[in-house]
């Protein structure tokens, strides 16, 4: 835990980093890059995310130490923007040119600020709220971008990574963290839980990466087939293993890929182990990526 800014930017930054790369290291993960391959992407590899991870501890450092203590408020919202946009040319650099992370930068970083701004244990919850209190203060200096993500916004008339965000994370608190924690109390492995916390992630967001690239069929086969994995028992079962099996072919034939979930499940190991380390709870053998 910390009292000083530097204790809390690095204490922050260093799990900011280890949830990338639990979220990476997860497998087998539905069209996404993991240890096994890259999923549908041609332009990404498990090496590479790693690697873009460890190189945006700096951004994550930065972004706790603007915000320790303080409360949200435009002011806040600029520094952090401008934070956030230099941690994406980072990874741009650390990539050659390839977007490993920057939903994750988005979402991990605000809660980062989150965090940062309350005192050490705060509850998931109220650090989600507090970020999104601060992601609702509009970036007077945000460049007016063609994003992805813009584009398929205008057109479905979804809200994207911004709503998430400006909503308090919804999906990360009320979906994906109470999937975690349920399938834990049932016993049920650390990395299978995690499976079924992304898995109820896929079946309810409205991913603008699979939009991107699928379409809203490739949305609606996504949502379908997530449901239909939860409800099987989920992945931890014989019919929602092969289920899962089957959502990887059906992403990887329409060439797509649910990258949004894996940012919020990211953000959702991230809350997790705040509050496990808070509590003093142990961190689970399978965790492999602590020694960041
Ligand atoms: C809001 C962001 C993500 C841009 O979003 P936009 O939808 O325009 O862009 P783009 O399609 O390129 O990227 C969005 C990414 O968010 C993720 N995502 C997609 N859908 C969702 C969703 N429903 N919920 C959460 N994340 C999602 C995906 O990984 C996707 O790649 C962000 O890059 C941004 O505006 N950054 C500015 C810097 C800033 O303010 N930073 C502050 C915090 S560090
Ligand atoms: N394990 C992962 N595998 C793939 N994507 C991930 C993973 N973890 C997070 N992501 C998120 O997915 C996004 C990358 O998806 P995608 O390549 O579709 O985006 P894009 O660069 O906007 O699109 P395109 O490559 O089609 O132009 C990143 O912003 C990243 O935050």
């Amino acid at each position: 835990m910390w009292h000083t800014a530097a204790a809390c930017s690095e204490y922050l930054a260093q799990r900011a980093v280890a949830a990338l790369i639990e979220e990476a290291e997860l497998t087998p993960k539905p069209g996404l890059v993991d240890k096994q391959n890259a999923g549908a992407h041609t332009d990404l590899h498990f090496e590479l995310m790693i690697r873009s991870a460890h190189a945006l501890r700096s951004t994550f450092a930065n972004i706790a130490r603007a915000a320790f203590q303080r409360t949200p408020s435009q002011i806040l919202r600029e520094e952090i923007a401008e934070i956030g946009r230099h941690g994406e040319t980072i990874m741009l650099e650390a990539t050659g040119g390839t977007n490993t992370h920057k939903g994750a930068i988005w979402a991990v970083g605000l809660l980062t600020a989150g965090a940062a701004m309350l005192l050490p244990g705060a509850s998931p919850c109220d650090i989600a709220r507090t970020a999104g209190e601060l992601a609702r203060y509009p970036d007077r200096y945000a460049p007016d971008q063609r994003t992805n993500g813009a584009r398929v916004q205008l057109r479905y008339g979804v809200t994207g990574a911004k709503g998430e965000a400006q909503q308090g994370f919804p999906h990360v608190t009320m979906i994906a963290l109470p999937t975690l924690h349920q399938a834990r109390k049932q016993g049920i492995p650390e990395h299978l839980a995690r499976l079924d916390a992304l898995v109820a992630l896929i079946a309810h967001l409205d991913d603008t990466c699979l939009l991107h690239r699928g379409g809203m069929a490739a949305l609606r086969t996504a949502k379908e087939m997530a449901k239909e994995i939860a409800a099987l028992g989920g992945v931890s079962t014989a019919a929602g293993w092969k289920a899962l099996h089957r959502l990887d072919r059906a992403l990887l034939e329409r060439n797509a890929s649910p990258g949004g979930s894996a940012d919020l499940l990211a953000a959702t190991l991230f809350l997790d182990r705040l509050h496990r380390d808070a509590d003093g709870l142990p961190v689970s053998n399978e965790t492999v990526a602590a020694n960041v």
